[in-house]
């Protein structure tokens, strides 16, 4: 058996990043950035003021001025303002020449175009300098998973579209002759196929394009038929028949289409089995089938891979630590993922952790990793977990 950090190694050195396309700057959350994006302009690109009141050059408690103009967001005042005088001002606009602060117009009685400012007038100046954010220039570096907070930031630097790494295309396959779609009539030997749509929504959210093919059967014909249909695929990945039992045939079938097949026995539960290779022009792995064991595998190893293609650094999804909320037992020679539920009192793990159960995988919000031998641990003890 090989530890998952190995496991991980191996499928990133068969991850390829991906080409690049530019996208409308609409289109563009979640993508990954691939060409650093740099800013056209100075924002702001004039003194903006950053209240309503007025502008003036000079301010005391009880000063008279007189009131000149108005300067308002988009429409500039044109000229200058002086000792004795006012410019009535909003947010964003552009501050007159002249002007050193804003005085607050809760701060001001108005009469015609006369103001006398209040007895008690705050430090101001309400002012923001040209460029205060940013300067034409500025970059936002590459790589990166655009945010919407990126995008508002890339809006604002005027650039309209961004260059980004081709979303990976990603085919799913399952395979049991037990399965059958969501939506259709059992046998009643047979169940639903699951973890092939939890993983369909877990690439979605990672920003790959995945597609789910056809069921392939346990049969040489039909898993090959299956992989047939994988087209322009960067990635193909399996699910179930990676065990050793009789009628787990993926491995066989992927060998006699070429693919230059390694597999792992990874010291991790839920997860064990996991086959890697290079399928034509597709990477592949093959996932087992146990549904919670497809879905941890997702997390723990496609999440990255997709990152990997994207064209984001390959390293293993970050983990975070927390105290743990009740005593737990010693581990044994597997990492293991136990499905946990973070709380601001700490974390715990469920107490069925069996690889098939979706319904307590539904009610974790996080992964609580145990290295291989941990020994027992008491509640306060600080433990590393994955947010689910
Ligand atoms: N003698 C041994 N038996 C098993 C071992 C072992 O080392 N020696 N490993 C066990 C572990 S751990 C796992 S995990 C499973 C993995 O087996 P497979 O990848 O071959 O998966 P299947 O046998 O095809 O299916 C297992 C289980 O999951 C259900 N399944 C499969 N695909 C789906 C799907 N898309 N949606 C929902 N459910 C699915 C399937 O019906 C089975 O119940 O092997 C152990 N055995
Ligand atoms: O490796 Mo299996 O995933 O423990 O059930």
């Amino acid at each position: 058996m090989i530890p998952v950090a190995e496991a991980l190694d191996r499928l990133f050195a068969l991850a390829r990043p991906l080409g690049h396309e530019t996208v409308p700057l609409a289109q563009a959350a979640g993508r990954v950035l691939a060409v650093a994006a740099t800013a056209r302009r100075d924002q702001p690109p004039f003194p903006a003021s950053a209240m309503d009141g007025y502008a003036v050059s000079d301010a005391a408690p009880g000063q008279q001025k007189t009131v000149i103009g108005e300067s308002a967001a988009g429409a500039r005042f044109a000229g200058a303002v002086g000792a004795g005088e006012a410019v009535r001002i909003f947010t964003g606009a552009p501050v007159p020449d002249g002007a050193t602060r804003i005085v607050l117009q809760e701060d001001v009685t108005r009469d015609g175009d006369r103001i006398t400012l209040g007895d008690a007038l705050d430090a101001g100046p309400h002012i923001r300098a040209a460029g205060t954010d940013f300067r034409a220039g500025h970059q936002l570096e590459a790589p990166r998973r655009l945010t919407p907070n990126d995008i508002a930031l890339l809006a604002a630097m005027n650039v309209p579209e961004v260059t980004v790494t081709r979303r990976p295309k990603v085919a799913l396959i399952s395979t049991g002759n037990e399965l059958v779609m969501p939506g259709d009539t059992p046998g009643p030997d047979q169940i639903i196929v699951s973890n092939t749509y939890g993983l369909q929504a877990l690439l979605r959210d990672l920003g790959a394009e995945p597609r789910i093919l056809p069921i392939a059967r346990d049969s040489l014909a039909s898993l090959t038929g299956a992989f047939a249909l994988m087209d322009d695929a960067d990635l193909v990945i399996t699910i179930g028949g990676a065990s050793v039992g009789d009628h787990d045939l993926v491995a066989e079938v992927a060998g006699t289409l070429g693919m230059d097949r390694a597999f792992h026995k990874v010291a991790m539960r839920p997860g064990k089995p996991l086959m890697s290779g290079r399928l034509g022009g597709a990477m592949m792995i093959g996932l087992p089938g146990n549904p919670v064991s497809a879905m941890v595998c997702g997390h723990v190893f496609v999440a990255p891979v997709i990152d990997a293609l994207s064209g984001l650094p390959a390293r293993p999804t970050p983990r975070r630590h927390a105290p743990l909320s009740a005593d737990i037992g010693a581990n044994g020679l597997r990492e293991h993922y136990m499905r946990a539920r973070l709380t601001e009192d700490g974390i715990a793990p469920f107490e069925r952790q069996d690889s098939s159960l979706l319904s307590v995988l539904g009610q974790a919000n996080a992964l609580l990793v145990r290295p291989p031998q941990d020994p027992a641990r008491t509640a306060g003890d600080r433990v590393a977990y994955l947010p689910l």
